[in-house]
């Protein structure tokens, strides 16, 4: 059995789907929860019985780091306290936590709760609530505010008079009103302060439907296009960014939230995760927002993070076991795997990457001669702006040590570094991403074994194969391959004809791939798809005399 710091993996594995079932010491139980640092792989005689040894160490990469003003980022939480954990102040702290980010408090009810609902609520009073507002905001830089239960008139209208006197970055206002269970949190006097002091100050909304309809007056929410209407009226109320949550939403398979940013609205699409341990995804998701906007992030890619952490959690945590009660907690802690904190990629995936992306092949380099490590660094200094490393044909211990120059060499000039097909290398080397086909590990599955951070692209032929990608949880699509190529065998070519109807439906940024070079490039990067964001090449740079000269022309040509 596992000792308190190390895990034992007992799986079938296999390298193109890491199955993996995992015991947890910290839970006495099975999780799913990819905490990866050191891999021993100790093949036995029996192919299906592989064991990993998983030495799990508390890493570097949890802690804060100072945005370029040098200062933490910061949010503070203003709500009540959830005995049982799961939500409200406790919820907000472990969420901030695991986004690295500092999370002060200032409590404004204490509950008596647990996993069966709410036996008891006692309120902050609002001179105290007062106190521990002036204590924070007097001494400490916070970069957003964020808002759960305000459980009076009164606290609400401290907290406004505060956010006066103290201005942030940003306010996330999380209308709590009612528990997961049910039980009232907030009464209709706390309804006027929303609307006529909190709203209008108010950067981000994040009402579920039932929330929404109460901000609105009672009016019923029963479809995604009920949840457009009502971001629209209550974005008329006052706040900058309005996101409705369709989590409750009967009839559908996915969790849809509708954002409104007083201009564009946007339907957030993921899977509905089948599990009873949601108690605190609202707290989270707002906290997320918040934590990320104190990073420094756009509303819009906020959202999207933040969205994308409660999937991930909510999947690992699926049949977590805590309390008798009919909603547990979740766990916000997924993400303590190993990243170096001084070498890894610091920020979320910028589609601006796709611009110029070199895919490695490894005929190629034999045939002129050169290390996969050389023909990498030529194209980085000549402008590829992501690498790929696609090595059909490595041993996996030639390919991981060959990855982890690569990455070496990535990192210094700041570009991401994929692996193709292999998750197992990607983790291994802590990569910065996979790119996966139709046949290879299905995206879902890479995004529940890589974690939210890491990039994932998908080859799709047909605006289907782009709908699912973008449910999935990828971050871009490789589509193709639009001319005829040598380089990939029985390869159907989309044309460019395929490659609009794709750029068109997805969701996601494009990036085409097939038969690309400098005679064709300008051609396929004026199709006028706006998120079409780049060429995806190997023999154009590859299967050259001169690496460095041939990225150069074609950076050239595309930016
Ligand atoms: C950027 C990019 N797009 C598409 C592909 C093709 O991936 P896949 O369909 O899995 O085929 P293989 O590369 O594995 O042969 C890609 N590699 N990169
Ligand atoms: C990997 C891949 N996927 C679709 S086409 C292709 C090969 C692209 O190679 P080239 O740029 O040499 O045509
Ligand atoms: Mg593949």
């Amino acid at each position: 059995m596992a000792s308190t710091e190390s895990l034992l993996l007992c799986c079938p594995f296999d390298y193109g789907g890491a199955r993996v079932s995992q015991v947890a010491p910290c839970f006495g139980r099975s999780l799913r929860f990819p905490i990866w640092n050191s891999v021993h792989i100790n093949t036995d005689s029996n192919p299906k019985n592989y064991r990993l040894r998983v030495k799990v160490q508390m890493q570097s990469n949890m802690m804060m780091k100072p945005n370029s003003d040098n200062k933490i980022p910061h949010v503070l939480t203003v709500a009540g306290s959830d005995s049982g954990g799961g939500a409200g102040i406790q919820a907000d702290l472990k969420a901030c936590a695991a986004r690295r980010v500092y999370c002060s408090t200032v409590v404004t009810a204490v509950t008596a709760q647990n996993t069966v609902g709410v036996q008891g609520v006692n309120i902050v009073p609002e001179d105290f609530v007062a106190e521990q507002l002036q204590s924070v905001l007097s001494d400490m830089h916070v970069d957003v505010v964020k808002t759960g239960m305000l459980p009076s008139l009164n606290i609400v209208k401290v907290l406004c008079q505060n956010l006066r006197k103290f201005p942030v970055k940003a306010l996330v206002v999380d209308p709590v009103m009612k528990s997961t269970s049910g039980d009232v949190l907030a009464g209709p006097s706390v309804l006027t302060g929303f609307l006529e002091e909190l709203l209008p100050m108010t950067d981000i909304v994040t009402p579920n439907i039932k929330e929404a309809s109460v901000l609105l007056g009672g009016v019923p929410l029963k479809s995604v296009s009920d949840m457009r209407t009502a971001a629209k009226l209550i974005h008329d109320l006052g706040p900058r960014n309005v996101l409705v949550k369709g989590g409750d939403l009967p009839d559908s398979s996915d969790a849809i939230d509708v954002f409104f940013d007083g201009e564009e609205f946007y339907e957030l699409c993921s899977p509905r995760v089948n599990t009873r341990n949601t108690h605190g995804t609202g707290c989270t998701l707002a906290s997320c927002i918040s934590a990320e906007l104190a990073k420094g992030s756009s509303m819009l890619s906020a959202v999207k993070t933040a969205k994308h952490f409660i999937e991930v959690a909510l999947d690992y945590s699926r049949d977590m076991a805590m309390g008798n009660g009919a909603q547990g907690p979740f766990d916000h802690f997924l993400e303590l795997k190993n990243i170096n904190q001084s070498s890894s990629r610091q920020t979320r995936f910028n589609p601006n990457d796709l611009l110029l992306y070199a895919v490695t092949d490894s005929t190629m380099n034999r045939k002129w001669g050169r290390s996969i490590a050389e023909a990498v660094k030529a194209a980085v200094e000549g402008g590829a702006t992501i690498v790929q490393l696609r090595e059909k044909d490595a041993e996996t211990r030639d390919f991981l040590d060959a990855a982890k120059v690569c990455l070496e060499i990535c990192r210094s000039y700041g570009v991401p570094l994929l692996i193709n097909d292999r998750l197992d290398v990607a983790l291994a080397c802590d990569a910065d991403g996979v790119h996966v086909g139709q046949s290879d590990m299905p995206a879902r599955l890479a995004r529940t074994l890589l974690g939210p951070e890491k990039i994932i692209g998908v080859s799709c032929k047909t605006p289907e194969q782009a709908h699912q990608a973008w449910i999935d949880g990828a971050d871009y699509i490789g589509c193709g391959g639009v001319y005829p190529t040598n380089t990939k065998a029985n390869n159907r070519t989309i044309g460019l004809d395929g490659l609009k109807e794709v750029c068109q439906v997805s969701r996601l940024p494009v990036v085409a791939i097939g038969g690309i070079g400098l005679s064709n490039a300008r051609a396929v990067m004026e199709i006028g798809e706006p998120n079409l964001k780049g060429v995806a090449v190997v023999s154009t740079l590859f299967d050259r005399e001169c690496i460095l000269t041939e990225t150069r022309n074609l950076h050239a040509l595309v930016s």
